[in-house]
Formats: structure tokens, C-alpha cells, sequence
């Protein structure tokens, strides 16, 4: 009796140890949070190039990311176009943007990259009202959703963050041509990774997973890169792809165990301030040319899938691409 009261108390006692062993942990890691975030927070764009008179463009800028390198591109005085699914948001951003850098040049204009009309549109108004387009920020994106097809039949993560991209480039390029030096800057990920290009599934419906689905959307980012540096040679105009870091954004609104994930980790991902700083150092960091068409992350090349670096898949994906949107861009 007596000897089985004191087992019950060791093991109590042994409980109580890891308890405190745990929250004394978790202390030390959450009050540590500031500095292991900054461990983490990766390259800083440290360029202080100032763009007065430049044109740019980026998709998906009324949040997040884009939001953040819209208002640095603004703070160094360009003109700035946030194209944007729903122009109130636009509009809420712009003004917070104008405000903050004293930069009245920040526009929105209306951007639906689920829609080949909407992209039409935005490109058509884009092109009568600026003569010049001299950065291209390809940033919108959407992350896990419910299997869903966009206007034009279109998975969403291959409709939203490859194909729409890819038409918006495609209508946009003859300006950023005119406008050399210019560049092309598209938001990939990590996530390139678990991605593979299904060509006999490309719109999931034999087999359809969300995490999978933006996978495979964020390597046709790299690889529709690698592809169009290729084809830009000798016409001043470049492109590169960005692995922004993990951020806390709006990305994970689609999945509610993100969401809580998100929410629990926040103190340890980084800000979108620091999220935009691989987009900005591909934006404006001088010499970057012979390097078009590479992945960056935290400001530096870095490696990517071997996926991601087979030449035909690239252009088989161009290919496919074109005739999904009913254009042809040798
Ligand atoms: N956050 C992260 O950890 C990571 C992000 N990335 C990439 O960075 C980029 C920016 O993401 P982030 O800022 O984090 O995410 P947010 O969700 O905060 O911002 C995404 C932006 O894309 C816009 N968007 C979504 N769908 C459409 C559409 N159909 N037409 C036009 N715009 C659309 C959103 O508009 P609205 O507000 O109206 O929905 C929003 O402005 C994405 O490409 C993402 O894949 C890559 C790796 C990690
Ligand atoms: C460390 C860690 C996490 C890491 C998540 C990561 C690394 C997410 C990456 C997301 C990307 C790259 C999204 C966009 O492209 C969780 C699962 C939140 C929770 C447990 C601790």
C-alpha cells in the first residue's frame, strides 16, 4: 500500500518536472521570439536606389506582401499600380500608401487574375493611360482552396497564380520591351518543391489535393520564369522568381488549420515588410541582370528543385499554357 502511494507520487513529482520542464520551454522560446525572428527574417534589400519617373505594376498589392512592396516602391517615387480584385481594398491600401510615403502617384486598378477578361481589361486600360511599364510584379496568390475552376475552367492555384500571370506578362510585355532596362518579378515559394507539372491532370479533376494543387502552381512559377528569361534575351528585359520566407499574410485563410498554425507561430515568421524584401532586391538591386531567370531568397540566388530546372517541362508547360489561353508567344 505504502510503496504503491510512493510510486504514485514519483510519478506525480516526474510529471510536475516535465510540466515546468515545458512551459519553461516554451518561455524561453516565445520571450526569445523577437530574436529568433530576426535570426530568420533573412536578407534585407539593401539597395537605396531611388526609381523617381519609373512605372511599376503588382498584382495582388492591397494585402500582405505586395502591399508592403508597393509602399517601398512608392517611398522611393515611382508610379505605383496596384491591380487588385476588389478596388476598395485597393483604394483602403493606396490611401494608407499615399499617405505614408507622400507619394500621391499610387493607383488601383481593377485585377481579376481568376477572370481572362478581367486580366484583358486591366491589360487594355493599363496600356492607353502609361507608356511605360518598367517593373512587373506578378505577387497575387491563393493558397489551398477548396477544389474550385476559375471563369475559363481553370483549376484555381493553376488559373489564379500561373495562367493569369503568365496572360498578364504575355499582354504587358511589348511595353516592358520599350521600357528597357525593365523586369519581370514572380512570387513562387518553397512550396515549388512538392510540386510536379501533372500535364494529364493539369486541372485536378482525377485527383485533386489543395496543399498539392499550390504546389504544382508555385513550380509552373519557376519554371514559366526560367523559361521567359530565356526567351527575353538581348531585349533588356529580365525576370526572376521569389521564395518571399514564411509570412504572416492573409495566404492562409483557405485552410482553418493554417489559420490556427499561423496564428499560434506568428511571433516566429516574418513580417510582410520583411516578406517583400526578396521581391524588392530582384525589383531594384543593381547588376542583377545575368542572373534573369533565377530564384532568389532572403536576397540571394538560391538552389531549387531538380523539377523546377528541366528545360522541356518548361517549355512543354509554355506550350500548354498558350493553348489554355488561346495565344501564341514563340
Ligand atoms: N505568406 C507566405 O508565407 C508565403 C507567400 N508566398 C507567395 O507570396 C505571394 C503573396 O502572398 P501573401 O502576401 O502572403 O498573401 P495574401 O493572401 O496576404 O495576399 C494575396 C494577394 O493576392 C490577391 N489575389 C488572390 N486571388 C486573386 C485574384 N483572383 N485576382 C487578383 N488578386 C488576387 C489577394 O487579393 P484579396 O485580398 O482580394 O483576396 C491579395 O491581395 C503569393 O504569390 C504567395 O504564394 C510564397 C511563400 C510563402
Ligand atoms: C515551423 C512550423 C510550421 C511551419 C510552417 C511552414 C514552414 C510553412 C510554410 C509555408 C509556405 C512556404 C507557404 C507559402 O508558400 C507550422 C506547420 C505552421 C506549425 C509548426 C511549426
Amino acid at each position: 500500500m505504502v510503496k504503491a502511494a510512493t510510486i504514485a507520487t514519483e510519478e506525480v513529482d516526474k510529471m510536475l518536472v516535465i510540466l515546468v520542464l515545458c512551459t519553461s520551454f516554451l518561455s524561453i522560446l516565445y520571450l526569445t521570439a523577437p530574436s529568433i525572428r530576426k535570426f530568420f527574417a533573412g536578407g534585407v534589400c539593401t539597395t537605396n536606389v531611388r526609381i523617381p519617373g519609373k512605372v511599376v505594376v503588382i498584382t495582388g498589392a492591397n494585402t500582405g506582401i505586395g502591399k508592403e512592396t508597393a509602399r517601398e516602391l512608392a517611398r522611393r517615387g515611382a508610379r505605383v499600380y496596384i491591380a487588385c480584385r476588389d478596388v476598395l481594398k485597393g483604394e483602403s491600401a493606396a490611401s494608407e500608401i499615399r499617405a505614408d510615403t507622400k507619394n500621391s502617384q499610387v493607383l488601383v486598378r481593377k485585377l481579376d487574375l481568376s477572370d481572362t477578361k478581367s486580366i484583358r481589361a486591366f491589360a487594355e486600360g493599363f496600356l492607353a493611360e502609361e507608356k511605360k511599364l518598367h517593373i512587373l510584379i506578378n505577387n497575387a496568390g491563393v493558397m489551398m482552396c477548396p477544389f474550385s475552376k476559375t471563369t475559363d475552367g481553370f483549376e484555381t492555384h493553376l488559373g489564379v497564380n500561373h495562367l493569369g500571370h503568365f496572360l498578364l506578362t504575355y499582354l504587358l510585355l511589348e511595353r516592358l520591351k520599350e521600357s528597357a532596362p525593365a523586369r519581370v518579378v514572380n512570387l513562387s515559394s518553397v512550396a515549388h518543391l512538392g510540386g510536379k507539372i501533372r500535364f494529364h491532370d493539369l486541372h485536378g479533376e482525377k485527383r485533386y489535393c489543395s496543399g498539392f494543387a499550390y504546389c504544382h502552381s508555385k513550380l509552373a512559377n519557376v519554371l514559366f520564369t526560367r523559361e521567359l528569361a530565356r526567351r527575353l534575351q538581348g531585349t533588356g528585359v529580365t525576370a526572376y522568381v521569389v521564395h518571399p520566407g514564411v509570412v504572416m499574410s492573409e495566404i492562409v485563410r483557405h485552410s482553418f488549420l493554417l489559420c490556427l498554425l499561423w496564428r499560434l507561430f506568428s511571433p516566429f515568421f516574418k513580417s510582410t515588410r520583411q516578406g517583400a524584401q526578396t521581391s524588392l532586391y530582384c525589383a531594384l538591386e543593381e547588376g542583377l541582370e545575368p542572373l534573369s531567370g533565377k530564384y532568389f531568397s532572403d536576397c540571394k540566388r538560391t538552389w531549387v528543385s531538380p523539377r523546377a530546372r528541366d528545360k522541356k517541362t518548361a517549355e512543354r508547360l509554355w506550350n500548354v499554357s498558350c493553348e489554355l489561353l488561346g495565344i501564341q508567344w514563340e
